[in-house]
């Protein structure tokens, strides 16, 4: 890890402390984290960073739960089953939160692109886009005006009805890594038309990342699509 690595990752964890600071005395943040409440108003107030180690601890251990619950207290199921996640993808510093903790949870290399499906993957994507300092590429169901090239893939869905992504072909080059990202992965057709595109334009997968897995059968279908790490920050039956 260089030094401008690290000191993301110190500034990530203040991020993390801070949002659940906003809910909790620092007594309870200190049971939570485990770390002194001395230390943590410290933190919280900008006075000192964490080191490199607690940092890390605090990014990956209570940053990845306290996400999942965060997350979960955010989204509202409907009758039927469909998921009102307005509530997390309108907040890009939620989802800035959210990319550190799904890099390191997924252990992924950096990317050079991140590729997701508008509308709703967008926010996420650019989210991990900057943390990375990796391109944003979105595909879209409709041709965007004066592009000439597109790559596109054609699926036709459980329920019938043929859906079409298309992604102007300059996005990606040959052999760049992709990290696919979306909101939502269900059954998994959004992520398998994306993968499609990344391996029309011979890139290389990076890893398959969801905020919300609901039921298992979307990230089956990716783990079937690629070697490349797969996960969701949180999953629903
Ligand atoms: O795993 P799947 O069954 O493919 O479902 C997941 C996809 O469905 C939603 O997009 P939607 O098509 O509703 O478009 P939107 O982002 O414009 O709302 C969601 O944002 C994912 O892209
Ligand atoms: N909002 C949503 N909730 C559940 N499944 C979905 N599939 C596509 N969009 C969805």
């Amino acid at each position: 890890m260089n030094r401008a690595e690290k000191a993301a990752l110190q500034l990530q964890a203040v991020s993390v402390l801070r949002m659940l600071k906003e809910t909790r005395t620092y007594d309870e943040l200190a049971e939570l984290t485990g770390l002194p409440a001395g230390d943590l108003n410290r933190y919280v107030n900008g006075h000192v960073l964490p080191g490199v180690e607690r940092a890390r601890e605090v990014v990956e251990g209570v940053g990845r739960d306290a996400l999942a619950d965060e997350l979960e207290a955010r989204v509202r199921f409907d009758d039927e089953g469909y998921v009102d996640n307005s509530g997390v993808v309108f907040d890009q510093s939620f989802l800035d939160l959210v990319a550190p903790v799904a890099a390191n949870t997924l252990n992924l290399e950096r990317p050079d692109v991140i590729l997701t499906a508008a509308t709703d993957g967008i926010t996420l994507g650019a989210a991990m886009a900057s943390y990375f300092g990796a391109r944003l590429a979105y595909a879209k169901k409709s041709k965007e005006t004066a592009v000439e090239d597109f790559i596109e893939s054609r699926q036709r869905l459980a329920s019938g009805i043929e859906l079409t992504y298309y992604l102007p072909a300059s996005a990606i080059d040959d052999g760049e890594r992709v990290l696919v990202v979306d909101d939502l992965i269900r059954s998994g057709e959004t992520q398998e038309l994306l993968l499609d595109i990344a391996l029309q334009a011979d890139a290389n997968i990076a890893g398959v990342f969801a905020l919300i897995a609901v039921g298992d059968e979307g990230t089956n279908r990716a783990r079937e699509l690629t070697d490349a790490p797969v996960g969701a920050l949180s999953s629903f039956d």
